[in-house]
């Protein structure tokens, strides 16, 4: 499958700007072929928590109207990032992910806010799995935080995916947390990493490497420090042949770990 990872430079609190520089990204993809195409975290506001009630999207009305609608036309399934929600006086980091038919097969809110970065003092958590389908292809979509928690990755594995989509706004300072994360979530899911960061100014501190990872922990593409969009050609089909070599999920004692779920 031809995916299009798009590592966007979110400009702070300007929606307009980024709907129509998503909007170029996402129609170059398919001209180089992509089928599937995936955009960073909160890619309509960047963090400008402070003006979300001016800025964020209501009820998501906007952000689903345009993926569905270049989904339909194009013909191609969109991971749409996240984007900066409204609904009933509360804000939201919500991903949505719509098939090449323009349908909307997944809807997530963000489940671990990141208080480093504020998120708790300005949004609302979701408490949702976000287990999809793309065509044949079983997936979940988890938003930048989500991934230190491994517990949760593994619900949606349980569930059935076989392709994680993660998208971020991972800051530069702690990058190597990210890779070191994406690599062990792949390996121990024993499933693909699909994962796009955005870039910045050197303010924001944003660099990219956006990651593709195989179910064997191999890194089949790491993306640059600049906004990219790369189309890279990736063959999602090996995930039982990983799992048969080592039977990680039969071999798992969930009995042992149940007093983590509290
Ligand atoms: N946007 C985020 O959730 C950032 C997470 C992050 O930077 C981390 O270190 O974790």
């Amino acid at each position: 499958m031809k995916i299009g990872c798009i590592q966007l430079n979110v400009a702070f609190g300007d929606v307009e700007k980024n709907f129509k520089r998503a909007e170029q990204l996402i129609r170059e993809s398919t001209s180089k072929g992509a089928e599937l195409v995936v955009l960073p975290e909160m890619w309509n506001t960047g963090y400008a928590l402070k003006k979300l009630n001016e800025l964020a999207d209501d009820h998501g009305e906007r952000t689903k109207k345009f993926l569905q609608g270049l989904a339909a036309e194009l013909r191609i399934d969109i991971v749409g990032g996240s984007v900066a929600t409204k609904r009933d006086n509360h804000f939201y980091n919500t991903m949505y992910v719509v098939d090449k038919e323009g349908k909307l097969v997944g809807e997530y809110d963000k489940v671990h806010l990141f208080s480093l970065m504020d998120e708790h003092l300005h949004l609302s958590a979701g408490s949702e799995k976000n287990n999809f389908a793309l065509g044949d292809l079983q997936a979940a979509g988890v938003i930048c935080y989500d991934i230190r928690f491994p517990e949760w990755l593994r619900l949606h594995t349980l569930n059935g995916a076989k392709v994680l989509f993660i998208v971020a706004q991972w800051p530069t300072p702690r990058i190597d947390h990210w890779k070191l994360l994406l690599q062990a979530r792949a390996i121990e899911n024993q499933c693909f990493v699909i994962a796009v960061n955005r870039i910045s100014n050197k303010k924001e501190n944003f660099n990219g490497q956006s990651m593709i990872i195989g179910p064997w922990g191999e890194v089949l593409w790491t993306g640059n420090e600049d906004e990219e969009l790369a189309v890279i050609d990736v063959d999602l089909s090996n995930v039982d042949e990983v799992r048969g070599q080592i039977p990680v999920y039969d071999d798992r004692r969930p009995d042992l770990y149940k007093d983590i779920l509290v």
